[in-house]
């Protein structure tokens, strides 16, 4: 094997997507409503490789069951984090780091990920480490390099559009290097919403199992559609690890629909019951046993429900970003007071959002269904629907005579309808789930010919919308009103739906992520 055969050998390459809440924000808190979300083609990237790290004395301060494993995120300033995973106690330690922070998120997953491999393979990390190891040079230490990197979508790229002169566009954007750097730090950073934090959980967990054979790697690799044969039980066992780590490091157990778009790509969720993480999350940690059992893809705990869904053929989803800023946590907290101090009428909106939520999967199915049983007619009825607005599609004879012309036109209204029930939620709750700039936005958007739905995504907010529009003409147009609009400063992001979840890749495909796996000299510890 050539040195350059054995490094790519040595390298692990994932990917998982990010997601958007097309209906469901809120209801799919609670085990009782489904949401339906989406997964984009934006996706965060985790390339782990086993390296010799220099000269165990110049690393750190090592005992002789340390590994020693260096993160970096390049896009960022002042992110590179520094541990050691002690292999006899399966504890991680920080030993250095940029500006003296810690990444919750890397750390929980980098802790959990490793005692389970360490625990589940023969040998345990270090014989898995050492079959590295054989090629280097004596008194060098073996451990991990890792790099992180995020497709532009999740951050606001306004800054590098205007330091370049460039404008708002799609066009402008596809101008700007893939996994460009932020110019700012992760704690700075203006995200938009793509649910970075659990797609970058997902991605390493999924990295870190598939690079030391705990989940079967082959079957881990994208196919060219994006599609991958991994068992259930593999597939299972990534999911639960990463919900798991996401729930600790952002100290508290959420829907985890985002999570589960990142393992799953788009689906109808419908949440796991919260018990499941109850002993390994207890205060002092349940330990190796209370891990393997909360994360064991044979937990019946893991009560969640995917059932897949397809966007329709011939419809592109669109996002924006809006830049002017929500707090999730907060509207989720007074939503939920405000249901816990109004429960009847709060139990008779969730019914009706319920119902409202539930006819938009429906409807996305049976459009699937028209595709299949007369695509001629499919594709007249999309093609008449592209060139006019949406106001106008139940209008004529033959609406009646084409069932897809009747679908659409029944998903424009149901969508009305739950964007109707939204904001009487955040009229209720007091928080601005689709605030009146929003709704003008959003209403502008529908008139646009060729547009399908249109709504704030996941808690809504003034942060981002999204549409999905009739093929080509119709994402231009939308663009061109999203470009013009003056009352907020709508971006356009270049992400599209895409089916699959997390999966693996040959590094040869990443050349800029291989690269940023090279490391600096090593620092010494602060
Ligand atoms: N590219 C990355 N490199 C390193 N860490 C990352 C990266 N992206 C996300 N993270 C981790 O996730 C944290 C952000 O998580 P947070 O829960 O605040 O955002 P989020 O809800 O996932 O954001 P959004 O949905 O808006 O993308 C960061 O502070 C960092 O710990
Ligand atoms: C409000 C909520 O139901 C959805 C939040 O979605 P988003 O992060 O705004 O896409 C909260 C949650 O499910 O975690």
């Amino acid at each position: 094997m050539t040195a350059a055969a054995a490094l790519r050998a040595s390298t692990t390459l994932a990917s998982a997507p990010g997601k958007v809440l097309v209906v469901g924000g809120y209801l799919v808190l609670d085990r009782a409503h489904r949401g339906l979300v989406v997964g984009t083609d934006a996706c965060l990237y985790t390339a782990v490789q086993s390296q010799h790290l220099g000269p165990a004395s110049e690393v750190h301060a090592l005992g002789a069951d340390d590994v020693p494993i260096v993160v970096r995120s390049p896009q960022f300033e002042s992110a590179w984090w520094r541990y050691a995973f002690n292999t006899a106690t399966n504890a991680l330690t920080q030993h250095a780091s940029a500006s003296h922070d810690q990444n919750m998120f890397v750390q929980v997953v980098l802790e959990t990920t490793l005692a389970l491999v360490n625990d589940r393979t023969p040998g345990g990390l270090q014989a898995r480490l050492s079959e590295a190891a054989a090629a280097g040079a004596p008194g060098q230490s073996v451990g991990l390099a890792i790099v992180l990197a995020a497709d532009n979508d999740f951050y606001s790229q306004r800054a590098t559009l205007d330091r370049l002169g460039l404008g708002r566009s799609s066009e402008a954007l596809r101008r700007i290097p893939a996994r460009a750097a932020t110019g700012t730090t992760l704690g700075s950073v203006h995200k938009t919403g793509l649910g970075s934090s659990a797609a970058m959980v997902t991605s390493l967990v999924a990295a870190v199992l598939a690079h030391f054979g705990v989940v079967d790697k082959d079957a881990l690799r994208a196919d060219g559609q994006g599609r991958r044969t991994a068992s259930t039980e593999d597939v299972q066992l990534i999911h639960n690890v990463a919900q798991y780590a996401h729930c600790v490091a952002q100290g508290k157990v959420g829907s985890g629909f985002d999570v589960s778009a990142a393992v799953y790509g788009s689906h109808v969720y419908r949440r796991f019951s919260p018990a499941v993480l109850a002993a390994a999350m207890a205060k002092g940690g349940g330990g190796a046993a209370a891990l393997a059992d909360a994360t064991s893809p044979r937990n019946p705990g893991w009560d969640g429900e995917v059932s897949a869904v397809a966007i329709p053929p011939r419809l592109v989803l669109r996002l924006a970003d809006v830049d002017a800023g929500s707090s999730t946590p907060g509207m989720v907290k007074r939503v939920l007071q405000w249901q816990a101090a109004n429960p009847e009428p709060a139990a008779r909106l969730w019914a009706s959002l319920d119902a409202a939520n539930s006819r938009i999967q429906a409807l996305w199915s049976s459009l699937v269904e028209a595709h299949q049983a007369d695509s001629d007619d499919y594709d007249r009825a999309v093609d008449w629907c592209a060139e006019r607005p949406s106001a106008e599609w139940r209008a004529g004879a033959d609406c009646a005579a084409s069932t897809t012309r009747a679908l659409l036109a029944d998903l424009v209204d149901g969508m009305h309808r739950v964007r109707q029930l939204q904001r009487g939620l955040g009229e209720h709750a007091g928080v601005p789930i689709e605030p009146p700039e929003q709704t003008r936005l959003l209403d502008a958007c529908m008139a646009v010919p060729g547009v399908c739905m249109a709504a704030v995504p996941g808690a809504g907010g003034y942060d981002a919308i999204f549409c999905v529009v009739l093929g080509q003409g119709a994402s231009d147009a939308v663009e061109r009103l999203w470009s013009g609009w003056a009352e907020m400063s709508v971006g356009p992001l270049l992400a599209r739906q895409a089916s699959g979840g997390v999966c693996l890749h040959g590094p040869d495909l990443y050349p800029d992520l291989v690269a940023g796996l090279v490391l600096p000299p090593p620092r010494p510890s602060v």
